[in-house]
């Protein structure tokens, strides 16, 4: 395991991405990150925000580069110990037509290794969704936000070091957003890795300790959220400018569009 100095503490870095690319989508990303953080994916649309999820994780086999946790290449992991390691929320999940939620829980347990029985297991994510409500009705009959906190949860079954999110906070109203960005605060600080693709700027400004921001399948900065979401930045990525509102309960992003991203 690399150890490097971030701030004043030395901290173990866990996930180290290098030069990660696949095909043209994604070309040379690199970063890294350690446990304990919150880091956010962002980027315009079509920007290989999902690609490099989905590289990252051995999903894609990626064309060069590559991935390591805990010194581990995930590309080389047999799909069993991928999943051990990995919590994984995709952006759109396979529609489950007909089970209950409390089914399509349960189906999230096949092959985690876990710490307690599984219907304890069950209740714990239950419990960090606030999905109680929901356990016997059909997941196709539930609304957007409340079947992506369902596949939250699912994605949280067997308390992997590593969670990727794709989009996790898509469909969600404020309260539920802000929930959800707690929580894998929490869960980061608690001793995880996080990686989130997120489309919010002001959530991830406000929740991440670090963010990768790509352009056109490219790195462009990574790093501290102040570091990444410079004026030239938003620019070049996004086509808009902005202005920052900093008050005690963080900060907020209140953009202008300028023209279409370069
Ligand atoms: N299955 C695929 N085959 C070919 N090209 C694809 C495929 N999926 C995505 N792409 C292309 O790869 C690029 C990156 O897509 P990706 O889904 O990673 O972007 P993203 O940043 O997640 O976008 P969004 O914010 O719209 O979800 C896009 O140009 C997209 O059109």
């Amino acid at each position: 395991m690399v150890n490097l100095f971030i701030g004043k503490a030395e901290v173990c870095v866990s996930l180290v991405c290098e030069e990660l690319s696949f095909g043209a989508r994604l070309q040379q990303v690199s970063f890294s990150a350690a446990t304990g953080q919150l880091v956010g994916i962002i980027g315009a649309n079509g920007a290989g925000k999902t690609t490099l999820l989905q590289a990252l994780t051995g999903q894609l086999e990626p064309t060069a580069g590559r991935a390591t946790f805990a010194n581990a290449t995930i590309a080389q992991l047999a799909s069993l110990e991928q999943r051990r390691l990995i919590g994984f929320l995709p952006q759109n999940p396979t529609a489950h037509s007909d089970i209950t939620v409390a089914h399509f829980l349960r189906s999230g347990l096949v092959n985690l290794s876990l710490r307690q029985s599984p219907s304890a297991e069950v209740k714990r994510v239950v419990a960090l969704l606030k999905i109680h409500d929901y356990l016997s009705r059909p997941l196709t009959q539930l609304s957007g936000g409340e079947q992506r906190r369902v596949q939250l949860a699912r994605a949280l079954l067997g308390d992997q070091p590593w969670l990727a999110c794709d989009e996790p906070t898509a469909s969600l109203d404020l309260h539920y957003q802000l929930h959800v960005m707690q929580l894998l605060k929490s869960l980061a600080q608690q001793g995880k890795i996080i990686t989130v693709a997120l489309h919010d700027l002001s959530l991830a400004a406000r929740f991440c300790d670090q963010l990768v921001l790509l352009h056109k399948g490219r790195l462009v900065a990574a790093g501290e959220p102040a570091a990444v979401l410079t004026d030239e930045n938003l620019a070049n990525a996004f086509g808009i400018s902005a202005r920052w509102l900093c008050t005690e309960q963080g900060v907020a992003l209140l953009p202008s569009l300028l023209k279409q991203p370069s």
